[in-house]
């Protein structure tokens, strides 16, 4: 059985179209069709995966966002920084959003004793650039309930990104969850820092 025709977002609906070795960054730019913001990465990301989360950015008609983690400082907002607004101040990660058109353009964590400080979150669609990380998995599945996907289609949802070598997730990868429960682990005394 094939679930082709469910989707996911824009970047993954055809294939997983695989990164570069040596990729060295490039510019994200919002929507606007006047003054766009751009922001300058530089750097290859890490950790790329689609998010079904309610938080995360996604283009019009997706259920997922596509979002990867680069060193924040491999980031700065080159052109129209005016434009950008924090979401949500009082998020884990703080998502500056263009006012004119509503693109998140990075996602930065303030808290210095957060798992993941130092690490800036990105949308690399926004580029135009080829050879940016492709996903490796998909992550807070079940969320995508939480934005009214109709919880009937979860199996189909699950089989798609199954076929397209997306493990799904309700939080984060494994990996990746046990490195946020060694960091808590490392700072309560519970494991050796
Ligand atoms: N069910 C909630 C989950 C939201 C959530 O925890 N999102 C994760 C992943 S975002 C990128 O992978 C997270 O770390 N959030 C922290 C934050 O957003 O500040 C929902 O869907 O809203
Ligand atoms: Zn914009
Ligand atoms: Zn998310």
């Amino acid at each position: 059985m094939t679930y082709e025709n469910i989707k996911i977002h824009p970047a993954v609906d055809g294939g997983v179209h695989p990164g570069r070795s040596g990729f060295a960054g490039g510019t994200l730019r919002c929507k606007c069709a006047t003054d766009p913001v751009e922001v300058q990465v530089g750097a290859q990301t890490a950790h790329n995966h689609v998010c079904g989360c309610t938080k995360c950015w996604k283009p019009e008609g997706a259920i997922f966002s596509q979002v990867a983690v680069v060193g924040r400082d491999a980031v700065s907002v080159t052109k129209n920084a005016h434009k950008l607004k924090v979401v949500d101040p009082s998020a884990t990660i703080q998502r500056h959003a263009c006012t004119g058109c509503g693109t998140h353009m990075y996602g930065r964590i303030e808290n210095t004793g957060h798992p993941f400080y130092g690490l800036d979150f990105v949308h690399t669609e926004l580029s135009d650039a080829d050879g940016w990380s492709e996903p490796q998995f998909a992550a807070f599945v079940s969320s995508v309930i939480e934005s009214g996907v109709d919880p009937s289609r979860m199996d189909g949802i699950r089989g798609r990104l199954k076929e397209l070598g997306l493990e799904p997730y309700d939080a984060l990868s494994p990996p990746l969850m046990d490195a946020i429960a060694t960091h808590i682990a490392k700072s309560t005394g519970a494991l050796a820092a």
